[in-house]
């Protein structure tokens, strides 16, 4: 199912591409040659060493346990007794204090359609846990038909991209900018690598993105956390040329180039020629480290917004927040509401 857009709406990824088949979003092709990125030709051929994985010193002495542990907020957990109840209204005191200084989108909504009179929106919309709730199982995070409609009929109105760190399906036609296809044998092999080192690990998770391989740990057990991280800085000892990223519950190995997603909307905004225009207004919501990047593009530039979608309080480049993507479905769908009253 494509999205029927008016705009172009080019779907790019972190770097790699997304699952079209997942999202049903309509893939625009379009040429760029990139003048400043940094490509890399002529890999050695490189094996995975047979080792076991290492003692845990390295792991346990870094800072990676520390960050899996905040990677993502808690699952939520219903309270009965008083101390837990006294714990949810700080949390709720917590969150509110924190919305002073990222407000809400659809609280601030009026503002945000202020400045954006007599601009053109662009928006750049995240996947997981922005457009999909966040799940367990990575092959069941789908958008509501309810999101896909929203995100069809925004991508209606305004040029409209998803920018997420999954991969795409092959075999589908589509002319994407990637920075890192050099690197793709090395990635293939390092995921294999992974699978096999952390085949005992139950509920570990690895999942090849085609530009970069994510290790689940949401699934393992928090006792076994170290273990993972383990065998991941194992790997990355053995490649100089890929680098750890942290997400939700996921550790990512990924080329050591100068791309990202703040890179991603520079990239998109040059390709629909919508860089150096007054009258445009980029919007990027999404919930993810990975996505700060763009927020901080959008904010040092003084280009646009970035809107964090968190239930919890984070500390951000981005401007305004919403709490879930039930939210975010909430703002897509205000926005083409004041389009189509503006357009009256
Ligand atoms: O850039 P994104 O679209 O946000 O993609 C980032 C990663 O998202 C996926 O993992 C996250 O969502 C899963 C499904 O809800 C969840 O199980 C996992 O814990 C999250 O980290 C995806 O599986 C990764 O490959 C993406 O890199």
């Amino acid at each position: 199912m494509d999205l029927k857009s008016n705009h172009t709406s080019p779907v790019l990824a972190d770097p790699a591409p997304i699952n079209k088949s997942r999202l049903g979003i309509h893939s625009s092709l379009f040429k760029y040659s990139p003048s400043g990125a940094v490509f890399s030709t002529g890999l050695r051929h490189l094996t995975i060493p047979k080792r076991k994985p290492g003692i845990l010193d390295d792991v346990r002495s870094s800072s990676w346990l520390d960050a899996m542990k905040s990677s993502s907020p808690p699952h939520k957990k219903k309270t009965k007794d008083f101390n837990s109840e006294i714990a949810v209204d700080d949390a709720f005191l917590a969150y509110r204090t924190w919305m002073l200084k990222y407000p809400s989108a659809l609280a601030s909504f009026e503002q945000i359609t202020a400045i954006a009179k007599g601009k053109r929106i662009a928006l750049f919309l995240d996947y997981d846990g922005t457009l999909s709730q966040i799940v367990d199982n990575p092959d069941s995070a789908f958008m509501t038909s309810a999101m896909r409609t929203a995100v069809r009929n925004v991508a209606k109105y305004f040029p409209t991209a998803i920018i997420s760190g999954r991969s795409r399906d092959k075999g589908t036609e589509v002319n994407l900018f990637q920075p890192a296809s050099a690197f793709l044998p090395m990635i293939d092999e390092v995921f294999r690598s992974l699978v096999d080192i952390t085949k005992e690990i139950p509920g570990a998770k690895v999942e090849n993105n085609k530009f970069c391989v994510s290790v689940h740990y949401r699934n393992v057990d928090e006792k076994n956390w170290e273990q993972v991280a383990q065998c991941v800085q194992d790997i990355l000892k053995d490649y100089p040329r890929l680098r750890l990223t942290h997400g939700r519950k996921v550790l990512e190995v990924r080329p050591v180039i100068d791309w990202d997603k703040g890179k991603a909307v520079e990239f998109l905004l040059e390709s629909l020629g919508l860089n150096n225009c007054n009258d445009v207004l980029p919007i990027y919501v999404g919930d993810d480290r990975t996505d700060e990047d763009a927020f901080k593009v959008l904010r040092e530039g003084n280009l646009g917004y970035g809107i964090l979608v968190s239930s919890v309080p984070k500390e951000s480049k981005a401007y305004y927040s919403l709490r879930d993507p039930t939210e975010v479905m909430e703002f897509l769908k205000l926005v083409v509401a004041w389009k189509q009253s503006s357009a009256l």
